[in-house]
């Protein structure tokens, strides 16, 4: 799987090429801040100044014990306290600041993220979506968007503002005692050294938290658009089962990546209570010796305080870093995936077309590179309808999907009123094309909604035109709200024939000059048939056609029919000419439609018996 695989390349071991892709990572998700850089500044500002403003109270209380208390005036007592409660104040405000605008900043970078990946998807091609699984792309518009989200707030700020503590309180150390800082900073390379241990650890946890998400997201995706399948086999404990073992997966996975962080947690803010113990032990002595003050000491002391905030959440804020790189990575590897299937640069606007199409030796093959189609040639003037016959497996469909560009030939080309359809732009090549294919599928919407969908602005009239003429008119108007009714998921509020004129109703809005009719598989009653019929021929006046038929009907009345075996087409002609011929078509003919044209017939004797009978 093109998505899963961009994924699986990390080890636990961070090789150079592994770091310098990080980084490179990092650098692209620092620049989804770029639009909101006035945000992200002043986010940053607040940060600094409420780092400030904490910097300022150990500096107050050194002062308390060795001016204030000293001089035995109450009133600087009272303005060191009064000093006190304005600093902490002011720092809860940009405290307030600094955390409103980070979770802002985050917000809008995932609604950056969501509309940037679900357009990117949209442009995507039909190939690039056969070899994704919608459970993966799923879990990247929400878990991973997520996980970038979070990464600003609580990874970058959070690492910044541990970087500006450690830096001012260092200088500030540096300024009261230089043996003090000195000691205080043996704490830094032991807390990196842990670090660097659990990052290099959780890094390949959470990618793999991450894929695990995506295939929660696939199973229960599947299991809820197969419900149908699952209940008619009896399949639910099979099923909950199936979550359940993935979900328990998953489970263990997170609760490895806690435990990874939650022990790393403990350990640096044992290695910062040594620091401080070992700090007050000796300035503790130095006091006694009269060599520091006792001030120095107690401003010592809260400095070191001040480092506990950043090395309690430092455990946190490697997870997030951790989870938004792996959450980055699963993003970008989708942003990545260039369309195969784009607009030549010096794409024509393909205008109303007359309808000829021509195939060219075509050949083509999926991305699996296996050949399905070979050496097709085929001439379709306008008007006309070509039938396409052929064994399952044939290249029927694969052969109609290079026509509105789904995907593009290995050899030969397409070609359209004499324009390759890779020299035209693609909405305009789609514009001209009417598809109506084997699966039906209706939007959770309103059925005017769906029969309008392909044509923007479409009048009232126009769309009770399209549904009389595919047959569904009558019908629309039976149900409680008409052309208002809300036809959900799947539309499964319609039956199988139903959302087919529906389908077919849409199509002809679009009123295309050429039309691709795949209704090789519809089984659908006498009257839905009849209906179904009616309304075909009724979108195939005057329109070139390729339907693969299995209605002798439509295939007795082709202009060209086509019999596809193994990719190639093996025989050509009209009805007639290939029943003369005694080939491939005579023996499907025999097979398949011999049974449907005896029933038509003694359906036409019993009708001509019935009028008989009346008339005498
Ligand atoms: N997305 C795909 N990726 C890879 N191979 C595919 C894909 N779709 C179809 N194929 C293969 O291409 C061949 C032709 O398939 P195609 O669907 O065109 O046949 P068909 O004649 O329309 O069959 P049917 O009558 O059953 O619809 C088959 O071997 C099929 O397995």
């Amino acid at each position: 799987m093109q998505v899963t695989q961009a994924n699986q390349q990390s080890s636990p071991s961070l090789s150079k090429n592994q770091l310098q892709e990080n980084w490179r990572i990092y650098m692209r998700i620092f620049k989804l801040l770029r639009p909101h850089w006035f945000k992200a500044v002043a986010a940053v500002v607040c940060m600094g100044l409420a780092t400030g403003f904490s910097l300022i109270v150990p500096w107050l209380l050194q002062w308390v014990v060795d001016v204030g208390i000293r001089s035995g005036r109450f009133q600087d007592l009272l303005w060191a306290a009064l000093a006190i409660l304005v600093t902490s104040a002011l720092r809860g405000l940009f405290a307030y600041g600094q955390g409103y605008l980070g979770q802002a900043i985050s917000s809008l970078v995932a609604y950056d993220l969501r509309d940037m990946l679900y357009d990117h998807l949209q442009h995507l091609s039909f190939s690039f979506h056969d070899d994704s699984e919608t459970g993966q792309l799923m879990s990247r518009m929400t878990a991973d968007i997520e996980a970038v989200r979070n990464f600003f707030p609580m990874g970058l700020l959070r690492a910044l503002l541990a970087v500006v503590t450690f830096a001012s309180v260092t200088i500030l150390l540096l300024r009261l005692d230089v043996y003090l800082a000195l000691i205080t900073l043996i704490s830094v390379p032991i807390m990196l050294i842990l670090s660097a241990q659990v990052v290099k650890r959780l890094r390949p946890l959470w990618l793999e938290v991450q894929n695990g998400v995506g295939d929660l997201s696939t199973i229960m995706q599947e299991s809820l658009s197969g419900v149908r399948v699952v209940k008619s086999f009896a399949r639910e404990e099979f099923e909950i089962e199936k979550y359940g073992t993935q979900n328990q997966q998953l489970r263990e996975l997170n609760m490895s990546a806690m435990r990874l962080s939650a022990w790393n947690q403990p350990l640096l803010v044992l290695s910062l209570n040594l620091v401080t113990v070992l700090v007050l032990w000796v300035g503790g002595i130095a006091v006694i010796h009269r060599t520091l003050s006792l001030g120095t000491l107690v401003a010592v002391t809260n400095y070191i305080l001040l480092l506990g905030t950043p090395v309690r959440t430092f455990g946190f804020m490697i997870n997030w870093w951790v989870r938004g790189l792996s959450g980055g990575t699963r993003i970008f590897s989708v942003l990545d995936t260039p369309s195969d299937i784009t607009d030549a640069p010096d794409a024509k606007v393909l205008q109303k077309v007359a309808g000829h199409v021509r195939y060219e030796n075509v050949s083509f093959a999926y991305s699996n590179g296996v050949e399905v189609l070979k050496d097709i040639t085929i001439d379709a003037q306008p008007g006309q309808t070509i039938a396409i016959l052929g064994p399952t497996g044939s290249g029927k469909s694969s052969m109609l999907h290079l026509l509105p560009r789904f995907y593009d030939t290995k050899g030969g080309r397409v070609l359209v009123d004499g324009s390759d359809v890779r020299d035209v732009t693609l909405a305009s090549l789609r514009r001209n094309i009417g598809l109506v294919l084997q699966d039906v599928f209706l939007f959770n919407a309103t059925i005017r909604e769906n029969i309008a969908y392909g044509v923007v602005g479409a009048t009232e009239e126009q769309i009770l035109e399209a549904a009389k003429a595919a047959r569904i008119h009558d019908f629309i108007l039976t149900l409680p709200d008409g052309y208002d009714t809300w036809v959900g998921e799947r539309g499964v509020t319609l039956s199988g024939g139903q959302k087919q004129r529906v389908a077919i109703a849409r199509t002809l809005l679009l009123n295309p000059s050429i039309l691709v009719l795949d209704d090789s598989t519809s089984s659908v009653d006498m009257e839905t048939e009849y209906l179904i019929q009616q309304a075909l021929e009724e979108v195939m006046r005057g329109r070139t056609t390729f339907v693969v038929a299995s209605r002798l009907r439509t295939i007795k009345n082709a202009d060209q029919i086509l019999v596809l075996e193994r990719g190639k087409i093996v025989e050509r002609g009209t009805h007639a000419t290939l029943l003369k011929h005694n080939g491939p078509y005579a023996r499907l003919y025999d097979m398949q439609l011999r049974e449907q044209e005896e029933f038509e017939a003694q359906v036409l004797n019993t009708q001509s018996d019935l009028q008989t009978e009346v008339l005498q």
